[in-house]
């Protein structure tokens, strides 16, 4: 198995905050793999996927270190890592088409021209399921229900064919029917495009039903990290029993679906 990224004792301080955001963290993500960053709010899971891009606001104090032997290089985002955020209306610009959103990564990443790029932009509207496609690269995302402008920044996010997906509670703010749905195409797009995916929850049941591995992060630290079933079955850490007792309060469906442990 070949190591993608590797931190070592990572850490980050914003700007005029109290506590650490991240402190001590040491992973090594397996190229391939489907790693969930599982946690509670304000528990660092954000704090340490833009660690892992690079996109840390100014002024945030960084220890430790990010490697990313599989590259050589630091990952350009855009291009080497592709990054989908909870809010797809505030990752969509909502004064472009869909179509100039998805087919700009292809444009300014893979050298097409802007034909090219937007003959890109229509097959990958396809690939991500959504109808009549050649029609919505004139829409603009206000035009389009919130399940649909996700599918728009997933393919915005793949546009220029990254080696790593990172998707930022991407389903959060969708109801449940639509997330098991984004859930289910992110899961057949990793496989497809051989992505490596980085899937931050606070739900033990998604990470579980499309993760090889979690990594449980509690308070800015990684306080558990196993094979997802081994987590669902077996946690060791407070913060994980605790994740898992907020699902099954919930009484919501089966944890262990699929999964590659
Ligand atoms: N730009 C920022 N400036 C100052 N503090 C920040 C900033 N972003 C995050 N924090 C703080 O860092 C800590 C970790 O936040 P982070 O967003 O990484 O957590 P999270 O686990 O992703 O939370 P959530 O699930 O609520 O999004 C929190 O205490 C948060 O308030």
């Amino acid at each position: 198995m070949t190591t993608l990224c590797t931190t070592t004792g990572l850490g980050v301080r914003y700007r005029h905050a109290g506590a650490a955001a991240l402190s001590g963290v040491c992973l090594a993500i397996d190229a391939g793999e489907r790693l969930a960053i599982i946690g509670g709010s304000g528990s660092g899971k954000s704090t340490f996927a833009r660690a892992l891009a690079g996109l840390l606001p100014a002024g945030a104090a960084v220890d430790g270190t990010v490697a990313w032997p599989a590259l050589g290089h630091p990952p350009r985002p855009g291009r080497d890592l592709g990054f989908v955020f909870q809010d797809p209306g505030a990752s969509l610009n909502p004064v472009l088409t869909v179509g100039e959103q998805v087919a700009e990564g292809a444009q300014r990443h893979l050298g097409l021209d802007w034909k090219r790029a937007f003959e890109r932009a229509e097959s990958l509207l396809a690939r991500v399921r959504l109808p009549e496609p050649a029609r919505l690269l004139r829409a603009f995302p206000h035009q389009l229900s919130g399940g649909q402008r996700q599918r728009v920044a997933i393919a915005a996010a793949i546009a220029a064919k990254p080696s790593v997906l990172i998707a930022d509670e991407v389903t959060s703010a969708l109801d449940q029917a639509v997330q098991a749905e984004i859930v289910a195409l992110l899961d057949e797009l990793v496989r497809e495009e051989a992505m490596t995916l980085i899937f931050i929850t606070h739900d033990m049941a998604l990470a579980s039903g499309l993760a090889d591995r979690i990594a449980v992060f509690d308070r800015g630290e990684l306080v558990e990290l196993g094979p997802a079933r081994r987590i669902v079955t077996a946690p060791e850490s407070a913060a994980a029993r605790l994740l898992l007792a907020a699902h099954i309060d919930l009484g919501t469906p089966s944890l262990v679906t699929g999964g590659g442990a």
